[in-house]
């Protein structure tokens, strides 16, 4: 017997202010992830995502993901103290022994973000897998950039075609309301993620734009 095909999943990253996280609650989005990594425009407090997240709203509640960079165990537990996290996002340099030492020492499933540019990169997965719960495949940041993530930069979709991936994982980087639909199709991606494609200036989020991408996803099945 078969049933409809699952929706494609959501992640909406850098969430950072009321109008973006009720945005996210109302399309449906299935996670949004809050910047722990105060260099980015989109960075917030540990209390500020507790603020965020205790809000009531209309929609379904989104689980909450921490991304983090390179942060050592006190500042994940800070975090911890006060942002009611589901999920953990590794976005800077960490080894396969520290995602899971992260993951044994928090309880918490983590999720490890690695740049992809070339076949190579993809040879990486195989080492994580033990390590991690998820992978977030992203672009790598652009020569000269201030940030590892959320640059607006895609990569090479293709370089994932027939690739297995040892993991639940998401795509990310430059997707927008008006590719993501392809970027589903090219990809056979089970869940989507984005920021700057779904902001008006960088930094700052569109709650228009959220509904859109989240329409054009759930739009797509896996
Ligand atoms: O968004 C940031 O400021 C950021 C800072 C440090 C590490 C990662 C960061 N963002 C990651 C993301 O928002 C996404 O997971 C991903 O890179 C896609 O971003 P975008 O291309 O902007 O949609």
């Amino acid at each position: 017997m078969s049933g409809p095909l699952p929706k494609v999943q959501v992640k909406i990253c850098g969430i950072n202010d009321a109008a973006a996280y009720d945005a996210a609650c109302h399309a449906g989005a299935d996670w949004v992830g809050f910047v722990f990594y105060p260099p980015s425009p989109r960075a917030v407090t540990p209390e500020e995502a507790g603020e965020l997240a205790a809000r009531g709203g209309t929609g379904r509640r989104p689980l909450c993901v921490g991304l983090l960079v390179d942060a050592s165990d006190a500042e994940i537990g800070e975090v911890l103290k006060s942002a009611p996290l589901s999920l953990l996002q590794l976005h800077g340099m960490e080894s396969p022994e520290r995602c899971a030492a992260i993951r044994a020492r928090f309880g918490l499933p983590v999720m490890k973000a690695l740049g992809i540019a070339t076949p190579e990169d993809l040879g990486l997965l195989e080492a994580y897998a033990p390590a991690v719960d998820r992978f977030l495949l992203d672009a790598k940041p652009p020569r000269g950039a201030a940030l590892p993530g959320g640059n607006a930069a895609s990569f090479d979709w293709s370089l994932l075609a027939g690739h297995p991936i040892p993991r639940p994982w998401m795509l990310a980087g430059g997707l927008t309301p008006a590719n993501v639909a392809s970027a589903i199709r090219a990809t056979g991606a089970p869940a989507v993620d984005v920021s700057s494609g779904v902001e008006r200036m960088r930094g700052v989020k569109d709650p228009v734009l959220i509904a859109a991408f989240v329409a054009a996803a759930h739009a797509e099945q896996e």
